[in-house]
């Protein structure tokens, strides 16, 4: 399938700060598909996202929109002839107007009969029948991001740039809209940016997650990828939540406070070459992700209960290991340990990957497994 956009060595650096706010930044996204650019904070996901409409110039790579180059070296086009709409954070509905002339203010340039029938799509689009006549004022915050939404959708742009939209909703709200955003865009086959910092958030929306650190792109893939396969432990910690436990290599072996695995259990994220060499032995931390950690009850056992969130339909149990390292383990709800007795973990069906300390790795990592 075509690119809706693409971008090649995307850079940009504010006046005044040290370092580049995006860094060399490429990625394809096909048509029709809606990508999460995800991140901590600062880490340049609004810039991004702001030189993909114009309002900022790059100074250095090259944008293009639905096959058309929008920026380069040589070319600028401003934002309204990029066939871009936006939805912002705060909504940015015109409170003065009613539902209906937000939705019809991007389409001045068209007849009325034609502005009266994309109007009503909008309204059907967002099931918002019976409140064209209403002013921003008199809506809830779910349903103005909706009429955002909309508004972006009704000139039918060939992108829409979403600025983190649910972050002024409360959490029902935010839960039931990102499925709805989802379904709306799906629906007319329109293709998406979506900034969020929320990693659920992301994996719930989106067909293709990125994940940015420090103006760089970490990695990007779809949501199972960057799950199931990090190539770094920032996106690791950052997309999977999971837990560290630090290893050290033995020969075969990677030995652990919790016990020892063999290398076949451990996927590596690193040179297979580098555990193959004898006068290297590397260490690092063992990735055991939260639904992994399986807390036994027993009398023996030396990790202790610190902890217990309930979580609806599971927990999640802080558990202190000998050494004083705290572990998350989600369990179903049914699996029910008191706080403050000891437990033994069964780690017998755990997938492991190991990232090596970048002291001890002895050139630049690279992901291949040994599963
Ligand atoms: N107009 C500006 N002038 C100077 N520096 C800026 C400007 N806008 C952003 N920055 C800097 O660029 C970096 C990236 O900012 P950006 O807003 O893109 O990050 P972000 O990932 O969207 O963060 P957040 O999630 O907090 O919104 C930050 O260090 C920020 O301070």
């Amino acid at each position: 399938m075509s690119a809706s956009l693409s971008l090649v060595g995307v850079s940009h650096q504010f006046p005044g700060c040290p370092v580049p706010a995006v860094a060399d930044v490429s990625f394809d996204l096909a048509s029709g598909d809606i990508l999460a650019l995800l991140g901590p904070s600062g880490c340049g996901k609004t810039t991004l996202l702001r030189l993909i409409a114009g309002f900022e110039a790059p100074q250095g790579g090259q944008i293009t929109i639905a096959g058309a180059p929008v920026s380069n070296h040589r070319l600028y086009v401003p934002p309204e002839k990029r066939s871009v709409g936006m939805v912002f954070q705060d909504f940015a509905l015109f409170p003065h107007l009613t539902v209906a002339e937000n939705l019809a203010f991007g389409l001045q340039r068209m007849g009325k009969a034609v502005v009266d029938e994309r109007v009503q799509e909008a309204i059907a689009l967002i099931g918002l029948q019976g409140y064209e006549q209403r002013y921003p004022h008199e809506l809830s915050g779910g349903q103005q991001q909706r009429v955002a939404l909309a508004r972006a959708l009704a000139p039918r742009p060939n992108l829409v740039l979403l600025d983190e939209p649910l972050s002024n909703l409360d959490v029902q709200v935010r839960v039931a809209l990102r499925q709805e955003i989802r379904e709306v865009l799906k629906a007319t086959g329109t293709s998406a940016v979506f900034v969020t910092h929320d990693q659920e958030e992301a994996m719930a929306i989106a067909d293709q997650v990125a994940v940015m650190r420090s103006g760089q792109l970490e990695q990007q893939g779809t949501p199972e990828d960057l799950y199931q396969e990090p190539t770094s432990r920032f996106v690791a910690e950052f997309v999977t939540q999971a837990n560290f436990l630090a290893a050290q290599q033995r020969g075969q072996i990677w030995e652990t406070e919790l016990g020892n695995f063999s290398m076949e259990r451990v996927q590596c994220v690193c040179n297979t070459l580098w555990l193959e060499d004898s006068h290297t032995a590397l260490s690092g931390d063992l990735m055991i992700r939260q639904e992994d950690v399986v807390p036994v009850a027993d009398e023996t056992g030396d990790i202790v209960v610190r902890d217990r969130q309930f979580l609806g339909r599971e927990y999640c149990y802080m558990l202190q290991t000998p050494s004083g390292q705290i572990l998350r383990a989600r369990t179903s709800s049914r699996t029910q340990l008191a706080i403050g007795n000891t437990v033994r973990l069964d780690l017998s069906h755990v997938t492991l990957r190991f990232f090596p300390d970048s002291a001890t790795s002895p050139q630049p990592a690279e992901a291949t497994s040994r599963m």
